[in-house]
């Protein structure tokens, strides 16, 4: 606008000098104008050549991959990675095994097939985890998730002790209570008319995952001050967030929401310590970890600040929050609206259990639990919590033949056609539990495309402890509930909130059983 009023004040320049020739040039005639239009011409070429260079800088730098020729100036696609829909990924996915997007001129490359998915997780010389743009903001940059390399290593060595065999009977036995707990109050809540499950179902997990990882070192308000905070921690995880966390924007609030988590962790590494020193025996998470570290066999670093510990925890909390609630729903979901596969769940659980409901479910029952680890494996394929996960390139990282992904891009290997391809997985959209009970099928013998829980050296470090969690829930509210959804147009439309859910929420209704 200021450009072309300042045309044409130049075309109004003083007689005396624009009788000269020299001065019938436009470009010129800036010369002759006051300084403000001068100041307006000079930006606006500033402004013109930057917009220039960023346009040559995407179309170099994404060369043959499809994608958009020109990228929107400065914001690029910000406006669709705040919205996200499925839909709109499966198109970026299906244009090409590598594909090319820029987000406020950060450049991304999509890897959409199997091999270039495992290849990026596979290559920490050029390639290493960011996560979602806000990530550090929230996590606190010195969190061991950012480690890499053999620090990384070193660092998730040690904390493998906390997902041993023996560490996830204690928290099946957590889970067991706090499930039952919840499902008492889901008679109320859900017994009269079918209601979305989301939120409650999120809660359940935050404070089954809560009292595993602190046990009662926290008070019961610290699970709700948490679990009510946490979904502003939940929108700010948008692949690429406004730049700036000022007050009022996403990720200003999830910096709030992680003080309030990070003030009742801290708490519970303290209170930990002082149980463990007045020799109690391991109750929770913390506890397992403090029990490890005082002991003489051990070999890592012993001396871990509650600060540190908490940042631990935190990390665990937001690795598995959203996807445990989605992996959960999504649970829910498949079973109701497969009453025959309901019923064979149901079949399992009675001869496993032998009739004995009320007693708590134990690692060595859900051993013996074949078909419902089935289900919940098969849930999480069809619908996968967690789509892709962004990396970034640290070098120049010569992907193919014919493309090299430039230095600093951010990459991000995407699982859904993994997942979803229909040479391992016939009918891919279709729910079929059966297909993991051939252990010589197509399903078992292609373990590459399970990619739900990532691969390489960041591969989820809590899937033992997540598939027991949702096939835990799953089984005792087959037991304690009949279980019924109602079907909306919304019910198979999903969304995209950092990980998957029905747009519906999923609305269920849950009446006790009178008979197993
Ligand atoms: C259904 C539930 C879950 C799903 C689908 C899931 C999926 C994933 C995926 C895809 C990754 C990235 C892997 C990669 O970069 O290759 C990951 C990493 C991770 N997950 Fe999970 N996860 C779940 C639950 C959990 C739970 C319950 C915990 C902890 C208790 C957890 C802790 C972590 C951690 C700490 C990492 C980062 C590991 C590292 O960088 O070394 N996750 N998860």
């Amino acid at each position: 606008m200021a450009f072309f009023k300042s045309s044409s004040s130049a075309a109004a320049v003083p007689s005396s000098t624009s009788s000269s020739p020299l001065y019938s040039f436009p470009t010129l005639s800036i010369f002759n104008v006051p300084e403000s239009f001068t100041w307006l011409y000079t930006t606006g070429a500033i402004l013109f050549a930057l917009l220039a260079l960023e346009q040559t800088v995407y179309r170099v730098k994404k060369r043959h991959l499809p994608g958009d020729k020109w990228t929107i100036p400065v914001i690029g696609k910000f406006a669709d990675s705040m919205k996200p829909t499925l839909e709109g990924y499966k198109k970026q996915w299906d244009s090409g095994v590598l594909s090319a997007i820029s987000v406020f001129n950060i450049f991304i490359v999509m890897a959409s097939s199997n091999d270039y998915a495992r290849k990026i997780l596979n290559s920490p010389t050029y390639a290493e985890p960011c996560l979602v743009h806000s990530a550090k903001q929230i996590l606190l940059p010195d969190n061991w998730v950012f480690l890499t390399g053999k620090t990384h290593v070193d660092y998730r060595r040690g904390l493998a002790n906390l997902f041993t065999r023996k560490a996830i009977g204690i928290y099946v036995s957590i889970q067991d209570t706090i499930t039952r707990k919840h499902f008492d109050r889901w008679r109320e809540e859900f017994g009269s008319a079918p209601s979305p499950i989301m939120m409650t179902a999120r809660f359940l997990n935050m404070d089954t995952s809560l009292r595993v990882f602190c046990g009662n070192h926290i008070p019961d308000r610290a699970t709700r001050e948490i679990s009510d905070k946490y979904w502003a921690i939940t929108q700010a995880l948008e692949l690429v967030n406004f730049p700036l966390a000022l007050p009022g924007t996403k990720v200003y609030k999830a910096i709030q929401a992680r003080k309030v988590a990070m003030y009742w962790l801290e708490l519970a590494a303290h209170n930990s310590k002082i149980e463990m020193a007045n020799g109690g025996e391991p109750t929770c998470m913390l506890d397992e970890w403090v029990k490890v570290l005082s002991d003489p066999a051990y070999k890592g670093r012993r001396e871990f600040s509650d600060h540190e510990m908490a940042m631990v925890v935190f990390s665990f909390l937001f690795a598995s929050q959203d996807a445990m609630s989605s992996g959960l729903i999504y649970g829910f979901q498949h079973l109701v609206d497969h009453p025959d596969i309901l019923a064979n769940v149901r079949e399992e659980q009675a001869r496993v259990r032998k009739g004995n409901y009320e007693n708590p479910l134990t690692i060595e029952l859900m051993d013996e639990m074949p078909y419902l680890q089935a289900v919940v494996k098969e849930s999480l394929r069809v619908k996968p919590p967690v789509v892709m996960v962004p990396y970034k390139s640290t070098k120049a990282f010569p992907i193919s033949d014919d493309y090299t992904v430039p230095a600093g891009s951010m990459l991000i290997p995407s699982f859904y056609n993994s997942l979803h391809d229909p040479a391992v997985y016939p009918e891919p959209d279709s729910f079929q539990p059966e297909r993991w009970l051939d252990p010589k099928g197509l399903a078992h013998s292609n373990p590459k495309n399970y990619m739900v829980w990532g691969a390489g050296p960041h591969r989820c470090i809590g899937l033992e402890y997540a598939m027991m969690n949702i096939g835990l829930v799953l089984g005792i509210a087959a037991m304690m509930f009949d279980w019924e959804h109602e079907i909306t147009p919304l019910t198979e439309k999903v969304d995209v909130i950092a990980t998957l859910f029905p747009s519906d929420g999923c609305k269920m209704k849950f009446t006790p059983r009178t008979q197993a």
